[in-house]
């Protein structure tokens, strides 16, 4: 058997391995990474870049259907099978980046095989074994199938299945209300597909409530029909599709079934045992550092059991590069972005509303909403709000809901992650007129009252005029 050894060994070349790989490589470390399945992991091949052109393709039926104040609309004509194909496009035209190709040309030697521990140094694959200074399990993770009476018997989809489904759903019922849920379901039904979502919980139910009416209002005009906490009783296949019955008695008959309740850690080929590192059904344990209970083995990503976001995969490689490579501490960020990307989007950082309050009886919260902001009326979007959370000036917590809401959460991100006070937000000069005036238009009021209510300004303004020329 072929025997390697490295400074790093990397297992997954999906967001967070891509991303640890071509950093430690660049910078002078030498590389194995093990990737199973496709290059580019979920996120490339079916999560965050095909759902967002599915997005794409919904966005634009949806204006062509409702046209625009003086523009007549109509009812679009979709191919669904060439919408299908362009996010095969889009999916090519991002896949270089990610390409065995392109790390190969980085210096990584990229090995096609699933990977597994075979004892706390070494990692079996494809008939070699790798012998690794450090590893870093950037396995992902894979949707979870819950037990349903008669489930077996359908031809369900999943994330890693709906994106080549060519043929259009007459009636898609989605299990699940999260975002998957959620943005699949807008997405359909714009595509012309009647949607129900059957939710066990609240649908986006993590989510600040006020934004997330906003989000739900807007899918329950066009169409979706949402039956929120309620579950699935049974399900048995039908000449047309699948039958489900509800723990209600409520029967639902749809042509095709999406399952998106959340996700598990892709662990089981690792034989983590063998390599004596802990786990539970989250995912791997790890510290703030990543790093989990054999010292030389790291995990990030999905299988790092936390949030499950691109982003964070790619945050948590920072992490990890510091200390495999230079030796040096670091941690994970606390509060990270999100963003669910239906129309109006959705996003947050730090605390909710609620979540805020509970932890500090003297948060205070300020909210503008998108019909006084001047672009917002000129675009006709004026639907959604930004709240703001701030504890001595401070924000701990930022809910935007309305169009382009994932774009105008950088500013926040980047107000948290360095620590900046309200003040600077508020100081800034904004383009006028963009969206993005709701920020600065929040920020300015937290100082309104200190500057417009307050008889000590006034009166020092009145004896300033006195004097002035
Ligand atoms: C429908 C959907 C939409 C999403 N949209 C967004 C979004 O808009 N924004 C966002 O930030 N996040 C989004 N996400 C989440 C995002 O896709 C994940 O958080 C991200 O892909 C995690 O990256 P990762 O590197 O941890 O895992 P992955 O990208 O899943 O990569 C893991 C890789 O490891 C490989 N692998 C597994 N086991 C082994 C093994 N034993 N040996 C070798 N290789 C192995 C797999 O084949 C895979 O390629 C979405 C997810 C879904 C399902
Ligand atoms: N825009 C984005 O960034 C984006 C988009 C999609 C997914 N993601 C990531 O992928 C992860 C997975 O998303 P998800 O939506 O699959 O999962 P999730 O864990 O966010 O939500 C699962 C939902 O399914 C419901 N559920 C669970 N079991 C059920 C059952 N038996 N019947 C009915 N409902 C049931 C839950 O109550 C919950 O509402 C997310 O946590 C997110 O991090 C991100």
């Amino acid at each position: 058997m072929e025997r390697i050894s490295t400074d790093l060994c990397i297992i997954g070349a999906g967001s967070g391995g891509l991303s640890v790989a071509a950093g430690a490589a660049q910078m002078g470390a030498k590389v194995v990474l093990i990737e199973g399945g496709t290059m580019g992991g979920d996120c490339l091949n079916y999560g965050c870049v095909p759902s967002k052109a599915l997005l794409a393709a919904g966005r634009a039926a949806h204006s062509i259907r409702h046209g625009a104040p003086g523009i007549a609309g109509g009812e679009p004509i979709v191919d669904f099978a060439a919408v299908k194909a362009q996010i095969s496009t889009v999916i090519a035209q991002i896949a270089p980046m990610d390409s065995q190709a392109r790390f190969e040309a980085f210096g990584v030697q990229v090995i096609r095989a699933y990977a597994r521990f075979i004892n706390p140094r070494e990692v079996e694959a494809a008939g070699k074994i790798i012998r690794a200074r450090r590893f870093v399990i950037a396995t992902g993770s894979h949707p979870t199938i819950p037990q349903l009476p008669g489930l077996e018997a359908i031809p369900y989809l999943t994330n890693e299945t709906i994106f080549a489904q060519t043929e259009r759903p007459e009636h898609l019922l989605i299990l699940g209300g999260g975002p998957v849920a959620v943005e699949m379901a807008q997405a359909h039904r714009r595509l012309g597909c009647a949607v129900t979502v059957i939710a066990r919980s609240r649908v986006l139910g993590r989510d600040d409530a006020d934004a997330v009416a906003v989000v739900l209002a807007q899918l329950r005009a066009e169409g979706v029909t949402l039956l929120e906490q309620r579950d699935i009783a049974r399900l048995r296949p039908t000449p047309t599709g699948v039958e489900a019955v509800l723990s209600d008695g409520t029967t639902l008959n749809g042509s095709h079934l999406l399952v998106a309740t959340g996700r598990a850690p892709a662990i089981s080929r690792l034989d983590l045992p063998a390599a004596k590192v802990a786990y539970t059904e989250k995912g791997v344990t790890v510290g703030a550092n990543l790093r989990s209970s054999n010292r030389r083995i790291y995990a990030v990503g999905d299988v790092a059991g936390g949030l499950q976001f691109t982003h964070v995969a790619g945050a948590h490689a920072g992490v990890v590069i510091r200390q495999v490579l230079f030796g040096l501490p670091a941690k994970q960020a606390r509060v990270v972005p999100m963003v669910t990307y239906s129309d109006p989007e959705l996003a947050q950082i730090g605390l909710t509303e609620a979540q805020a309050r509970a932890l500090y009886p003297g948060v205070q919260v300020l909210r503008q909403e998108f019909l006084h902001n001047d672009r917002a009326v000129t675009d006709g979007k004026t639907d959604g709000f930004l709240k703001l959370m701030l504890l001595k000036g401070r924000p701990v917590g930022v809910t935007i809901v309305g169009a382009g809401a994932g774009e105008l959460i950088g500013l926040w991100a980047l107000a948290v992650s360095a620590g900046l006070k309200v003040g600077a937000i508020a100081g800034m000069i904004a383009p006028y007129p963009t969206r993005g005036e709701i920020s600065k238009r929040a920020a300015g009021a937290y100082f309104s009252p200190k500057l417009f209510d307050n008889m000590a300004v006034k009166r020092v303004v009145r004896l300033v005029q006195r004097f002035l020329p």
